[in-house]
């Protein structure tokens, strides 16, 4: 018998960019769409046209650029307007997807449509048609479908199947549902949508409750061939089903789901850090299947029945999501071959005079750092991949701490007009160092959130500081890498502000006029 293959559907740059707080630039949507096509996911939800003009870039650009591999999906409200700006930045995908959507649950249809069923039944067929004059392939989401009626649901299902959708997605937009409740449901759909046939079952679910994997593997138990899913779980309020672990779900309990994907797993855990470096959002420890401790043994007992055979408490290998067991790969006497070798086993294809610039990086961390890590190599290809037009450059940097004085720190700024210097005391080494840059910078800095941690083990471990700053309500993240804390924090803070001018532009206080 054929194992159903189930369709990865993922909107990490849609949904999971209404993650509060995140907001990806063109270029980083764009880096992130590679890594999901070589991921090999089915669809790539790369963003909703009419939101804004960086909206409409970012799909366009995904179109333009992901070829030979997943569908393109834009979204749009079932409107002419909205459909209309989706064809557009699809233009040149070659497999483009509209996605359309109207909510269908009472409360939604009275408090915020102000429309009664009828009218929003009429909208729903009349978007789905109108999108078929475009593309082949319309997507329809009843949304809220959870607290929907499920009579209506099928009525609106069947309606927008003869309309020309081929494919239905159930949200559970407000993760309301329990997995019992919502394989019933599909089932229902299954059961009383006469033209089912003609159309794939998607289910796109939120995690309000916790239930979001649970929900859609039931869905897939059910007759769900299509689930909706973000990396690292990233999505509005509490964030959708995350995709690494609904395809290790799968992948692990295949003989139990009688279902496979097309995704290559050992893409999991790279396309993971990418996405966590760009997003600005740590990935928390206990995280499934790619947080750090997901393949951590603590205690005795488990550390004893490890060693004589890893199955004994390891369900995955973590080879399986392309994590690497090398300890120790490389240090300071090695040479650029061997660096590149690591690469590649790594994933990482990249061009020559990327390759050689971090090969410079490599050199001068393994001068600080005894032992390198494919960890540390991971975080320094992330940072490449990160690095925005800088405005400020951070090139030298002294703090003096301790406990009974007063932190005093000096940074040094290189700009397009040459370099500021400022000194500043705080409260502690970083909030001096952070006041220094800002006087350094010339005008004030909205600091929002501060957060550091190690990259890998060991006293001389690499430091990933993230930092966010906000401007004019948005907010910009930034990422620093070194073997000292302070130094990582201040790198973080100045990517920051750098990532901040590039879209709010620059002061008037600023003592930088040109962008480098
Ligand atoms: C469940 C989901 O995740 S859906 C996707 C949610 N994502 C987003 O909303 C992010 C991007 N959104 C935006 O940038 C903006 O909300 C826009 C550009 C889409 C619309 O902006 P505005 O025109 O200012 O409208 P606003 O957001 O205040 O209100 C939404 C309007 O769309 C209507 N609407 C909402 N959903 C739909 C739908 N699926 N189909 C048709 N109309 C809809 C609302 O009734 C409201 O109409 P009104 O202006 O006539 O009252
Ligand atoms: C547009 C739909 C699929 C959605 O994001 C939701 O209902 O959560």
């Amino acid at each position: 018998m054929d194992i159903p293959v189930i369709k990865i559907f993922d909107t990490t740059l849609r949904d999971g960019e209404q993650t509060p707080g995140v907001c990806l630039e063109v270029d980083e949507k764009l880096e992130i769409a590679q890594a999901l096509a070589k991921l090999r996911v089915d669809v790539i939800e790369a963003g909703f046209p009419i939101a804004s003009p960086g909206d409409f870039a970012a799909v366009s650009q995904v179109a333009a650029k992901i070829k030979g591999g997943p569908a393109i999906a834009g979204l749009a409200r079932a409107g002419q307007k909205d459909i209309d700006a989706a064809v557009n930045a699809l233009k040149q995908a070659e497999r483009p997807r509209i996605h359309t959507f109207i909510a269908t649950s009472d409360i939604h249809m009275e408090y915020k449509l102000k429309m009664s069923r009828e009218q929003v039944l009429a909208r729903a067929e009349e978007a789905v048609r109108y999108a078929r004059k475009f593309v082949e392939d319309v997507e329809f989401s009843a949304e809220d479908a959870s607290r929907s009626d499920w009579d209506f649901l099928c009525q609106i299902y069947t309606a927008v199947i003869d309309a020309g959708a081929s494919t239905i997605n159930v949200p559970d937009t407000v993760g309301y549902t329990s997995p019992s409740e919502f394989g019933a449901l599909i089932k229902y759909i299954r059961d009383h949508v006469p033209n089912i046939h003609r159309a794939a079952i998607s289910v796109h679910c939120h995690d309000d409750l916790g239930m979001s994997v649970a929900n859609s593997l039931a869905a897939i138990e059910n007759g769900a061939t299509q689930v909706e899913c973000a990396m690292n779980g990233l999505g509005e309020r509490a964030g959708n089903a995350s995709l690494e672990e609904i395809v290790m779900a799968l992948h692990t309990r295949k003989e139990f789901y009688k279902a496979e994907t097309r995704i290559d797993t050992t893409q999991i855990y790279r396309t993971s850090r990418l996405v966590s470096t760009l997003a600005g959002i740590s990935v928390p420890p206990n995280k499934a299947v790619v947080g750090e401790n997901a393949f951590a043994h603590e205690s005795g007992i488990h550390q004893h029945g490890v060693l004589n055979n890893s199955l004994t408490y390891e369900i995955m290998r973590p080879e399986t999501v392309g994590i690497s067991r090398n300890a120790i790969v490389l240090g300071k006497h090695s040479g650029r071959h061997a660096f590149e070798d690591r690469l590649k086993e790594l994933g990482f294809e990249l061009d020559s005079d990327t390759v050689n610039m971090l090969f410079v990086r490599f050199k001068e961390l393994a001068d600080r750092k005894k032992m390198v890590f494919d960890r540390d190599i991971e975080a320094l290809v992330n940072e490449k991949v990160s690095l925005k037009p800088e405005w400020y450059r951070l090139s030298y940097h002294h703090v003096v701490s301790g406990n009974q004085m007063l932190a005093t720190a000096t940074v040094r700024l290189e700009t397009s007009n040459g370099v500021v210097e400022h000194a500043s005391c705080g409260d502690g080494p970083v909030d001096a160092m952070f006041k220094a840059i800002e006087a350094a910078v010339g005008f004030k800095v909205s600091l929002q959130d501060y957060t550091i941690k190690a990259v890998t083990s060991g006293e001389d471990a690499l430091g990933e500081a993230i930092v966010w700053v906000e401007c004019d309500d948005r907010s910009f993240s930034g990422r620093g890498l070194s073997t000292d804390v302070i130094e990582a924090s201040a790198k973080a803070y100045v990517g920051a502000i750098n990532k901040m001018l590039a879209v709010c532009g620059v002061p008037e206080t600023s003592n930088e006029t040109g962008i480098r």
